[in-house]
């Protein structure tokens, strides 16, 4: 039987291709060609207007959608982060591939030791208001500045600008073997929900891709980020929204944490639990109306009236 070749659709970044060539891998090791197709997307191309006034949603992701409905991909390889929460379009996540490290980082070319003078004015670049919120809530005398652009060129702005540091998602720069930059993990920082974890789309009514796509799903990063989105679409802030979510298993059981906060830090909301793996799939929504009722809602309603 003669199979055809798999197109792969992946934004054209160092850090997508290397995503989009770790599922083309895996489905050459299942006996499959694979070809990848290279979509510019909004996000990519437009490098100055701020994420959070870009319409925020998709603007990752439209331009492979678009492509997908065209039926000039197959499938199509995201950042599971970057997909919005909901999807009216007839494209569904096939597989979730095994999450790499969740957590955020930070780049400091010139080293930490400003974070311990309670009297130095850092200057810290990110774009993320999840980031920023949590930046400032942990050190409130710091200011932070807007950074665009993919991981590489975020990276060479940090060394050229004079800042302290800029903020990272550690698996963006350790896949593209750039991880000797971070010189600190931010164990404290929440994750965004499904950060580090990538997501195989296929059209709907694709069977054929779906039943070869799903040998790739990982079931407790699946689990996991599944929880961790659902809480997110469940707080209703959409995906700039000074939000974190990240769970993990272990011993059987997940362990989920959620942060919601006002985008100026001052004021944090933080939930926390543990359950049973069997009795975990309604966590995501019971933490948000949980957060929420506990006086998030002021959260969203800052992000509603931005
Ligand atoms: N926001 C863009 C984006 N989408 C996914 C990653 C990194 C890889 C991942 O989290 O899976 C990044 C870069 C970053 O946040 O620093």
């Amino acid at each position: 039987m003669s199979k055809k070749t798999i197109r792969i659709g992946t934004r054209d970044s160092q850090l997508a291709t290397w995503q989009a060539k770790q599922v083309a891998k895996k489905l050459e090791k299942l006996g499959h060609e694979t070809e990848l197709i290279f979509v510019k997307s909004e996000g990519d191309l437009d490098l100055t207007t701020p994420l959070t006034e870009m319409g925020g949603k998709g603007v990752f992701t439209k331009a492979l959608d678009n492509a997908q409905l065209n039926d000039e991909i197959d499938i199509a390889v995201h950042s599971f982060k970057d997909l919005p929460t909901e999807n009216p379009l007839p494209l569904k996540v096939a597989a979730i591939m095994e999450r790499a490290d969740a957590r955020d980082s930070l780049v400091a070319p010139d080293g930490t030791g400003f974070l311990d003078d309670p009297d130095y004015k850092a200057t810290i670049a990110t774009s993320s208001n999840r980031r920023r919120a949590q930046w400032l809530h942990r050190y409130p005398h710091h200011e932070i500045v807007n950074i665009r652009g993919n991981v590489n060129t975020r990276l060479e702005k940090v060394e050229k600008n004079n800042w302290d540091g800029a903020i990272f998602a550690a698996a963006g720069l350790e896949r593209i073997d750039l991880g000797h930059h971070i010189s600190e993990y931010l164990d404290w920082m929440v994750s965004a929900a499904a950060q580090g974890a990538m997501a195989v789309m296929i059209r709907e009514d694709d069977s054929e891709m779906e039943e070869i796509v799903s040998q790739l799903n990982h079931d407790e990063t699946a689990l996991c980020t599944t929880i961790e989105r659902d809480f997110l679409h469940d707080m209703e802030a959409g995906c700039s929204a000074p939000v974190g979510a990240y769970a993990f298993i272990e011993d059987e059981e997940v362990h989920f944490k959620a942060v919601a906060l006002m985008l100026d830090g001052r004021e944090q909301y933080d939930y926390e639990e543990r359950v049973s793996v069997g009795e975990a799939g309604d966590l995501g929504h019971s933490a948000a109306q949980a957060l929420l009722a506990e006086g998030a809602i002021k959260v969203i309603e800052e992000m509603k009236s931005e």
